[in-house]
């Protein structure tokens, strides 16, 4: 008796899926794309290639098939667009809201903080968290920022002999100094201390959340967390929250005893003050002020998934996006003297600390960074649930597909860059910007859902990408086509991004 009502039910859900899936034929066929290779796995072949591979790839396909085809993987479809036209629907419409099943291998270490959440819990932890990014935060934050890039100059110029530095590597370290010291309040010093448990425990286990996403046989929860690499994982990710736990529970020391002593820890201390003596708050301490006043309080747990959240969001995107900038100003060196002369303006021969004012007056170096950000995203693909059918142009996406955006590709478009793979920050001369499609350049993505650290993010690279730039020259190692890029949650290069920091000739004369 049990055994035919299991066997009409899953008759059921057979036939279900069957007229689903032929609803989504019909519709799905009408869009440009591969002929299916097989009826099981689809265009799989085609398809999944190696990440080294993905970005050339990416750019045939969209030659060849336009902006927005369709291929087919273990009988589900996957929709690619490369058009801003296109890209307007997927970050605005509310059927394409939820996130792609990729983003699951991230929920073991941020949760279900903001850039996992959906619905109501993300609009009131949005609203929530947004004060953490507003002007006053971000000039203490600068604070940091510049305090953390001496220390990266100091070790630069300690370089006399020019060897060429790999430039991915340390700039990880720096913005990993940044981000632990703003979002918790500790310092860690990863730039003297790589080996520093929480760090080599950060690098790991988003090293291994990239390898989850190329290797299948870590898709499975259960299967992954039983093998020695998925236990380690789980060792890591302890490691990272006993620190993000001890930052709570100082917060909430701090702010129950707003005068009582912070204890210190030895390898590790809580910032109190900034360079005017002014008190500053770490990220952690401005979540609980804006728990403390919402009608819904923040648990432990949602506080720790809001702090590796932020960890995550801001660290390995940040480091990407001034690596890549270094590499390409190392490549052009009309475009770093004219940089170096922007800053010349505004700082002479004075080694003097930027003011918010200063770094508002770095327009081309901004130009700069938007520009090397245009040519390798840090995030270099988006994806999304349709949850209900949507009308993309001339087509309707079925539910139940996949929509996946690459940025790297739309950020290629000659017909909105005309030629594409040079870099030309004067592309972003407010009259060259002015005509563009709103959703052609979205590094930080665009609509409700965009990046919030954008600021914080582009006042990090002015910061450390000014400092280094009064004081050295830069010559990369390698041209653009000895890159391998590939494409996991980041974009990264294969090959050591390696530059060499030349000491500009009036800073070596005012040391001596
Ligand atoms: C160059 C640096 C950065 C780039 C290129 C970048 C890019 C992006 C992109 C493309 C998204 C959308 C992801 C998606 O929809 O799937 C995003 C979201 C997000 N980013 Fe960034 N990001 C950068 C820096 C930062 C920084 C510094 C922080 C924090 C300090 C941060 C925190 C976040 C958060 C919390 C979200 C989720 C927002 C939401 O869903 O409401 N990002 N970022």
């Amino acid at each position: 008796m049990y055994f035919t009502i299991l066997c009409c039910y899953l008759l059921y859900r057979l036939i279900q899926r069957l007229l689903e899936w032929r609803r989504q034929w019909c519709m799905i066929e009408k869009l440009p794309g591969p002929e299916l290779e097989n009826t099981f796995i689809g265009n799989i072949k085609e398809t999944v290639v190696a990440p080294e591979d993905v970005p050339k790839e990416s750019i045939r396909r969209f030659k060849t098939w336009g902006g927005i085809y369709r291929t087919w993987i273990l009988g589900y479809p996957f929709v690619f667009i490369s058009d801003a036209k296109y890209a307007e629907v997927f970050f605005t419409a509310k059927a394409v809201e939820t996130k792609a099943d990729i983003y699951r291998f991230l929920h073991v270490w941020v949760g279900l903080g903001l850039l996992n959440s959906r619905g109501e819990t993300w609009q009131r932890r949005r609203k929530m968290i947004a004060p953490a990014f507003h002007f006053s935060a971000l000039s203490d934050f600068c604070q940091v920022f510049i305090n953390n890039t001496l220390t990266l100059v100091q070790q630069l110029r300690k370089n006399r002999d020019g060897t060429p530095v790999e430039v991915f590597s340390k700039m990880r370290l720096l913005a990993l100094d940044n981000i632990c010291e703003i979002a918790m309040g500790f310092k860690v010093d990863a730039l003297n201390n790589p080996n520093h448990d929480y760090i080599r425990a950060v690098e790991d286990v988003s090293h291994m959340v990239m390898q989850r996403i190329v290797k299948p046989w870590y898709w499975n929860d259960l299967i992954f967390f039983l093998l020695p690499e998925g236990r380690k994982h789980w060792r890591d990710l302890n490691t990272i929250f006993e620190l993000t736990d001890k930052a709570i529970s100082n917060g909430k020391q701090k702010r129950t005893n707003k005068n009582s002593k912070i204890s210190k820890e030895p390898d590790s201390k809580l910032e109190e003050d900034d360079d005017v003596g002014r008190k500053k708050s770490a990220f952690i301490d401005i979540l609980l002020q804006a728990s403390e006043t919402d009608s819904i309080k923040l648990t432990d747990e949602d506080l720790r998934d809001e702090v590796n959240t932020f960890m995550f969001g801001g660290f390995d995107t940040a480091a990407n996006s001034m690596s890549f900038t270094l590499f390409l100003l190392g490549l052009h060196p009309e475009i770093q003297e004219k940089c170096y002369q922007e800053l010349y303006d505004i700082f002479q021969d004075s080694d003097r600390r930027p003011t918010m004012g200063d770094l508002q007056k770095m327009t081309y170096l901004e130009k700069v960074i938007r520009e090397s950000l245009r040519l390798f995203p840090s995030v270099p693909m988006l994806g999304r649930e349709v949850t209900q059918d949507v009308q993309l142009g001339d087509y309707i996406i079925p539910k139940n597909s996949l929509l996946a955006l690459p940025v790297y590709t739309l950020h290629r478009d000659p017909t909105v860059f005309p030629d594409p793979d040079k870099f030309d920050p004067e592309r972003f001369n407010p009259e060259e910007a002015a005509g563009r499609h709103p959703y052609a350049y979205v590094p930080f993505a665009a609509g409700p859902r965009h990046c919030i650290g954008q600021k914080f993010a582009l006042l990090e690279e002015k910061v450390t990408l000014s400092y280094i730039l009064r004081d050295f020259t830069l010559e990369s190692e390698h041209g653009m086509e000895d890159l391998e890029l590939m494409f996991t949650l980041v974009v990264r290069s294969r090959k050591p991004l390696n530059v060499r920091f030349k000491r500009r000739k009036h800073c070596q004369q005012s040391e001596s």
